[in-house]
């Protein structure tokens, strides 16, 4: 049997740019973070034909599904099954593969393969109370961080609740990029580095599956951020992807491929990726909160808006992009303020950790902790500017882009001495917050203890923080299967599902 492929991709966070991201006018500022998702592929065992891939989400019950793949007349078809997002990936995925070398794949694929899809504890709201302190209902970061890795969750995907991290992103991120390293179409090498066509190639057909599967052509940040990590993102062209529609008769190479000859008549992938961190001593923190809201149904309200008030949507999309550049551009020049003088950057944090915003400027500080304070209240003052302006766009539209629970949440939370902004993430609604605290402070009185605080005391909603930080990976990556902890123990163990998260330590 050969070595197991494991390619893992991490969750996102849209901070800023919800909605305007759709139009290639305008850009979002896209964290991907420390939770990931994982492939296992391994060549198929005994209950696995040849031609066959079984994939499976052990996690779950029920979670399994077996595809047959015929190939035809240089044509590949895998069997529809229940999961629409893995089959379309696998159907793609594949069909790019045999147009390489139809020969070496035909080979590869006659040993079958087995799949497996494993997901961090954060894509999915956890049943499992604190552990650490079975009186309280809410987990926090500490009992989360108790838990065992890749906790089975007992119930059946469709039953899941997910906590809005870009799970089918990440899924179809890994599995694409982990059959692409399968057959051999790209190299460990290439992937390896974020600017090389291997990685770019894995994008570009991730983008398609995703667009498939879920239907609609979004506007691709949760897949970028996927394969790149982090970063200030300028949506492709969705004309690009018109022809592969009907993806069964044409050739995928000549569009996905950017090794590929130009046709200069035709719309190319043309979306932007700027990197992009958080500055030193800056922490994301995002909170899982119980209350639900449909993204499509956002969205289609607020295109509606939109095209029907072209003036008043313009004007507002500018000031909103003018306020989200204004929180990226601070945050770098923090970035910068930090390395030009350390001390001063520093020594500054220090003493906002135990003010709230509002207060800031007025702190007693050197001249250089002053010019590091001053950056750090103007990315306040955007946080709060683009909330009250997101606010506004859902009154226009008449949909709820920041309840007021939600506003009530997030009020509270920034207004906690060494937080830095926050909002609700992506399209908004009911179900997550963000928000950036400094990493400060004596142990027990930090500004993410305080945050923490308000989320357990308050009543309006269940809120949950999440374990995730930003990630500072460049994206998807190949795994050692031995280097992850927990995961063989997911793919070997029978029926994990079912199985009590405790008996895992
Ligand atoms: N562990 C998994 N195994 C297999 N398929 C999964 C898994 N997790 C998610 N999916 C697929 O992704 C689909 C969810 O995708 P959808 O686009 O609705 O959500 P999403 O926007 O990625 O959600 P969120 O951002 O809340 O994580 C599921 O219906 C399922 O098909
Ligand atoms: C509204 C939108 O801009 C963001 C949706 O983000 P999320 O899935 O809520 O994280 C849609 C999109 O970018 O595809």
């Amino acid at each position: 049997m050969s070595a197991s492929i494991v390619v893992s991709a991490p969750g996102k966070a849209l901070l800023a740019g919800g909605y305007l991201v759709l139009d290639p006018a305008y850009s979002g500022l896209v964290i991907s973070v420390s939770s990931r998702f994982y492939t296992v592929i391994r060549d198929g065992g005994p209950s696995v034909g040849p031609n066959e891939i079984c994939v499976r989400s052990p996690q779950f019950i029920d979670a399994t599904w077996k595809y047959t793949v015929t190939l035809k007349n240089d044509e590949v078809l895998v069997c529809e099954s229940l999961d629409r997002f893995v089959h379309c990936a696998l159907q793609l995925t594949l069909k790019l593969a045999s147009e390489g070398n139809p020969r070496a794949f035909a080979e590869l694929l006659s040993h079958g393969l087995d799949i497996a899809a494993i997901a961090d504890n954060d894509f999915y709201t956890q049943k499992v109370k604190n552990v650490r302190d079975p009186g309280e209902p809410r987990p926090s970061i500490a009992s989360l961080s108790e838990m065992p890795p890749f906790c089975p969750l007992n119930v059946t995907l469709s039953d899941v609740q997910k906590t809005g991290m870009g799970s089918s992103a990440a899924l179809i991120t890994s599995i694409v990029s982990a059959l692409l390293l399968k057959f051999g179409v790209i190299s460990k090498e290439g992937f390896a580095r974020r600017d090389s066509g291997d990685r770019v190639l894995a994008h570009n057909i991730a983008q398609l599956v995703h667009c498939l599967a879920q239907g609609k052509v979004g506007s691709g940040f949760d897949v970028s951020a996927a394969v790149f990590g982090s970063h200030v993102y300028t949506r492709f062209d969705p004309r690009v992807l018109a022809p592969l529609m009907d993806f069964a008769r044409i050739p995928l190479r000549p569009v996905l491929d950017p090794g590929a000859a130009v046709d200069h008549n035709k719309p190319t992938w043309n979306s932007k990726v700027v990197p992009f961190q958080l500055p030193p001593l800056v922490r994301l923190v995002l909170a899982d909160v119980a209350g639900g809201s449909s993204t499509p149904s956002l969205v289609k309200k607020v295109n509606e808006w939109r095209s029907k008030n072209t003036e008043d949507a313009r004007r507002l999309w500018t000031s909103i992009d003018l306020s989200n550049k204004n929180m990226v551009d601070s945050l770098r020049e923090l970035s910068s303020l930090y390395k030009a003088d350390t001390e001063a950057y520093e020594a500054a944090v220090q003493s906002l950790t135990f003010l709230p915003p509002s207060q800031w400027v007025e702190a007693e500080t050197s001249e250089a902790q002053r010019t590091v304070t001053q950056a750090f209240y103007r990315v306040y003052q955007a946080g709060q500017t683009t909330r009250f302006l997101m606010r506004k766009m859902g009154e226009n539209a008449g949909v709820h882009i920041e309840p007021p629970t939600q506003t009530a949440l997030l009020d509270e939370s920034v207004a906690q001495a060494g937080v830095i902004a926050g909002g609700v993430p992506g399209a908004g609604g009911d179900d997550a917050i963000w928000v950036l605290v400094l990493e400060s402070g004596d142990a027990l009185e930090t500004p993410l203890h305080r945050v923490e605080q308000v989320w357990r005391k308050f009543k309006q909603r269940t809120v949950s923080p999440l374990l995730a930080t930003q990630s500072m990976e460049i994206g998807a990556r190949v795994e050692e299967l031995a280097g992850i902890r927990g995961l063989e123990r997911v793919i070997t163990t029978d029926d994990y599902a079912r199985k009590s998260p405790t008996n895992l330590f």
